[in-house]
């Protein structure tokens, strides 16, 4: 059964006057259980997505057979194949949406606007790393998104002001889309997120990628935020954790600065917001973000969320949110396939000047399948390894390395407590130490291992992390790097860190 057909159909059933909102809708794609719907402007899409969805998901439902839910995206190209002659009034309007208050460096970016995709068709073959001016642009077609020609982004950009760097947009710049590595367990949720990005607002609202920890949600979002930054210079982005959220949000309270804390938040064109399953059970936290969503939404600003579940199974939140969660696209990553995993340590090797032969990355892709911070981590201690015995990466040290890695019989679950009070006793400090304020050398080496396996041996999230160390996620994020840069150079820290990995593999094993 094709979505064209069965959308035609639906929409026949319609009362006329619902049926006239859908004039010059589209079925995109039905991809899984969703189907992508272009409609030719906001209104429609706002009529879409209130008084009518419920029938229409009712409607594809019974058709398909199983739970369909739709995504609608807004696509202008539309509005002129509905409309026979523009007016005269029209036209100005149209050219004026036609990114004429952007810079021009803006407009001009290679790739873009042209309608003619730059990008290769990525449906077969290798997994490839994404290029948005050209790939990004063609997938945006795939998912409806008639590129950015014509596409009014709803806000001018602040020339007075010099726009946000990256830091205080607070993005990663090593997570962008042209370091993000695409194959078949994130092609969806990576065509989705450039759609996002290239047309704010417009395309899916709000865009909701879940999965698993270690499987590149928050890479995407920050990869948003860039490529949005790029497109359209003077765009406000703000990148925040749910968990840096709601304390901000506590402090705000605390300080009597609330009016401060939502101008941050509701005074951006696109808001990217990580790890929603923490506003889990914080009722006035949910509340505040509540009113924060439905401004920016009304406003039609971006929201790009991620969650490491699915909406319907945050248990823990209240209704009203988690429908709001459900009115846009929602999209999962899953665990890359062999092939990606290759691609992405080729790529991360390549980015960190690590050498290592095909045959040791193949052989670290084949050990490592779920988690990709873990594929890299490993790739880094191998790496370490042979720098440190200026030995040359192969096969039987890839082994070695791994072998300590990746205990036989699966993994046993390590907490963070476990790593701490192994961390204090290997290092002889007291746990109250390590996770105290004093900054004596000694210990603060101790504590920075402590934190980098933490990222490395838990799921959890930088915030967490800083919480059970006093301290925030920039420290932590810190901690992981420094961590990472001397098990390269200083071969005690690598046996530190070593031996400290094994004993508390083996402690956690016994139980
Ligand atoms: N497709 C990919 N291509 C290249 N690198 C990737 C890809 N997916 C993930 N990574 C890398 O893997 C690491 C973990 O990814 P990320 O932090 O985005 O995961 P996450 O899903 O947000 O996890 P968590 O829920 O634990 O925060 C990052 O270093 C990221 O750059």
């Amino acid at each position: 059964m094709d979505l064209n057909t069965v959308w035609r159909d639906v929409v026949e059933e319609l009362q006329p006057n619902q049926r006239a909102w859908l004039r010059a809708s589209e079925p995109v794609t039905l991809h899984e259980n969703t189907a992508i719907i272009a409609v030719p402007n906001d209104f429609t899409r706002g009529q879409l997505e209130g008084r009518l969805r419920a029938h229409l998901e009712d409607r594809l439902s019974d058709r398909f057979g199983r739970e369909i839910r739709m995504a609608v995206t807004v696509n202008p190209g539309l509005e002129d194949e509905a409309a026979p002659l523009p007016t005269i009034d029209e036209a100005p309007a149209r050219q004026s949406g036609n990114n004429s208050d952007w810079d021009a460096d803006v407009v001009d970016l290679p790739g873009h606007g042209t309608g003619h995709g730059a990008g290769r068709v990525l449906d077969h073959g290798e997994p490839e790393s994404s290029r948005p001016s050209g790939i990004g642009h063609q997938l945006g077609h795939q998912l409806g998104q008639g590129g950015h020609s014509g596409f009014d982004p709803g806000y001018t950009p602040e020339r007075p002001t010099p726009p946000p760097t990256a830091l205080e947009t607070r993005l990663n710049p090593k997570y962008t889309f042209e370091t993000f590595v695409i194959g078949s367990s994130n092609r969806f949720p990576h065509a989705a997120a450039v759609a996002v990005a290239e047309a704010p607002g417009k395309a899916y609202n709000p865009l909701l990628v879940y999965g698993e920890s270690g499987l590149g949600k928050t890479h995407l979002l920050h990869a948003i935020g860039h490529y949005v930054r790029s497109l359209y210079s003077g765009a406000k982005v703000r990148y925040v954790s749910s968990e840096e959220f709601t304390n901000e949000f506590i402090n705000a309270i605390r300080d009597d600065r609330q009016d401060r804390f939502k101008r941050r938040y509701r005074d951006v064109d696109v808001l990217l917001i990580d790890d929603i399953q923490f506003l889990e059970g914080k009722t006035q936290t949910q509340e505040e973000f509540f009113h924060t969503f439905n401004t920016l939404h009304n406003a039609n600003k971006q929201i790009v969320l991620t969650s490491d579940r699915p909406p319907k199974l945050l248990e823990a939140l209240e209704d009203r949110l988690r429908n709001r969660f459900e009115w846009g696209l929602i999209t999962d990553v899953q665990a890359p396939d062999l092939e990606t995993r290759i691609a992405i340590l080729r790529k991360k090797a390549a980015m960190d000047r690590l050498t290592a032969p095909p045959d040791v990355l193949e052989f670290i892709a084949s050990k490592i399948q779920t988690n990709i911070r873990e594929l890299e981590g490993a790739l880094i201690r191998v790496t370490a390894f042979a720098n440190l015995n200026r030995q040359e990466v192969d096969m039987s040290l890839a082994e070695i390395v791994l072998k300590d890695l990746i205990p036989e019989g699966g993994e046993p679950e390590i907490t963070s407590q476990l790593i701490i009070a192994q961390t204090a006793a290997y290092f002889g400090v007291s746990i109250d130490d390590l996770c105290g304020p004093s900054r004596g050398r000694h210990l603060v080496m101790a504590r920075q291992i402590a934190m980098y396996l933490c990222r490395e041996l838990t799921s959890m999230s930088l915030p967490q992390i800083g919480k059970e160390f006093g301290r925030d996620h920039t420290t932590v994020m810190y901690a992981d790097r420094k961590i990472n840069q001397l098990l390269a150079e200083r071969r005690a820290v690598f046996n530190q860190v070593s031996e400290l990995t094994n004993r508390i593999k083996m402690q956690a094993r016994q139980g």
